[in-house]
């Protein structure tokens, strides 16, 4: 399975094209939706998010409910386009346009975002044509594709949960859960998807002093994924290591600067003995781990423990107290832009990585088992599982 994303910050949609899906999937635009939904929330977020109700419309490959084996068509409207039209029209640059397009040209590039680099490399004068792609607005539809992936592992029994376990040096005590809905519940009832009461409260307190102070932070977040085979990735093949694709995913996430699997850094100080999880066996559950540090991987491939990666996001770019830059058409040292931001977005970032996190492990199951069809693929899965808990 393979997917493309398309579309601007600003301009009418966003676009993404699905390949690969099996056919007979159930599969209703309300299980997007709702995931949607989740990604604009959370404390911390700029005025766009008001702006938005994101809602995607399924243009393909979807009939009565069911995939049909073809590519899938997600689009989502940006509602903020009717205030842009003329500044990211596709035609010929108008007359009566170009004071508008002045007023939202971007000469002074903002540190920490894609305005300089991506001015150099394709040669864009006016850096709007770099932020407009750059936006994480794209994670939108990267959402709408993890939310098919996450229908397609649902059919299979594997669930995705994440959490928020740090905003702005404020970290959260109270991580455990006693099982991935009880994950998913406690979180969603929380202002930053976080599963400790107190640790919330600092957080939003963090959020509220970085926003009065003109800046921005960041933080952690973790995804969880529970019911994966034994097997998903391989030790043979450098590129089909899955906790390393999986990484790729979530560093790819806007912002995101570390990605750990398990214990992750934690692994650097500690014996081998404290760290590499004992093996055991009984008849009902076929082989196990007594502990999880290792998150769900050794060798590339999963081990039947439950998923466990974090990514770190680094704070937000744009600063209302902006830093020092130099404007791209005098040279001369300037502030940098100031766009409309958010302060905060990592309770949104959380349900990004949960969805970049959910096609990965989709993708690699489509490319382990035979999956033109959602029912074979099903007792393929379940064939798989009884042979490895069966030893045979
Ligand atoms: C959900 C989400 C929302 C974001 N919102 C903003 C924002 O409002 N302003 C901003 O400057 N950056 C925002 N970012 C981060 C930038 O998109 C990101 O820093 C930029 O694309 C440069 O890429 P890099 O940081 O990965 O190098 C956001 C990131 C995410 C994941
Ligand atoms: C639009 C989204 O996030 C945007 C990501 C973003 C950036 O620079 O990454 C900048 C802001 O864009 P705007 O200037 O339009 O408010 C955020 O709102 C979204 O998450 O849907």
């Amino acid at each position: 399975m393979r997917y493309v994303t398309s579309g601007e910050s600003h301009g009418p949609q966003l676009t993404a094209i699905i390949e690969g899906l099996p056919a007979q999937m159930e599969l209703l635009a309300e299980d997007i939706n709702q995931e949607l939904a989740r990604r604009q929330g959370g404390y911390g977020r700029g005025r766009r998010m008001q702006i938005e109700t994101d809602t995607v419309e399924i243009k393909s490959g979807v009939r009565h409910g069911k995939t049909t084996g073809a590519p899938v068509t997600l689009v989502v409207e940006n509602d903020d386009f009717k205030h842009w039209e003329k500044v990211m029209g596709a035609g010929p640059l108008e007359e009566d346009d170009a004071k508008s397009v002045e007023r939202k040209r971007i000469s002074r590039p903002r540190p920490g975002h894609a305005d300089l680099n991506g001015a150099l490399k394709y040669g864009h004068r006016d850096m709007r044509d770099v932020l407009e792609r750059s936006s994480a607005r794209e994670t939108t539809v990267r959402v709408a594709v993890g939310a098919v992936a996450k229908k397609f592992l649902a059919h299979l029994g594997i669930d995705v949960a994440g959490q928020v376990l740090e905003i702005g040096g404020v970290k959260a005590e109270e991580t455990s859960y006693s099982s991935i809905k009880d994950l998913q519940a406690r979180t969603e009832a929380s202002d930053v998807r976080c599963l400790d009461e107190t640790a919330e409260e600092k957080m939003k307190e963090a959020i509220d002093d970085a926003k009065a102070e003109g800046d921005s932070i960041g933080g952690v977040v973790q995804a969880v994924v529970e019911g994966v085979p034994i097997g998903l990735g391989s030790h043979v093949h450098y590129d089909r290591k899955l906790d390393a694709n999986i990484s790729r995913a979530v560093m790819s996430i806007n912002a995101f600067k570390g990605v750990e699997i398990g214990i992750g850094f934690e692994a650097a100080s500690l014996p081998g003995s404290q760290v590499h999880d004992e093996i055991a066996y009984d008849e009902e559950n076929g082989y196990y781990r007594k502990s999880n540090n290792l998150g769900g991987f050794e060798g590339g491939m999963t081990n039947g423990m439950p998923v466990v990666v974090q990514g770190v996001m680094k704070p937000i770019p744009t600063l209302y107290k902006p830093l020092q830059s130099v404007d791209v058409e005098t040279k001369e040292a300037f502030n940098a832009s100031i766009e409309r931001s958010d302060s905060c977005a990592v309770p949104a970032a959380s349900v990004v990585a949960e969805h970049v996190v959910a096609w990965e492990i989709a993708a690699e199951i489509s490319r382990t088992f035979e999956s033109d069809r959602m029912d074979v693929l099903q007792k393929s899965v379940q064939a798989h599982h009884e042979r490895v808990r069966n030893d045979e």
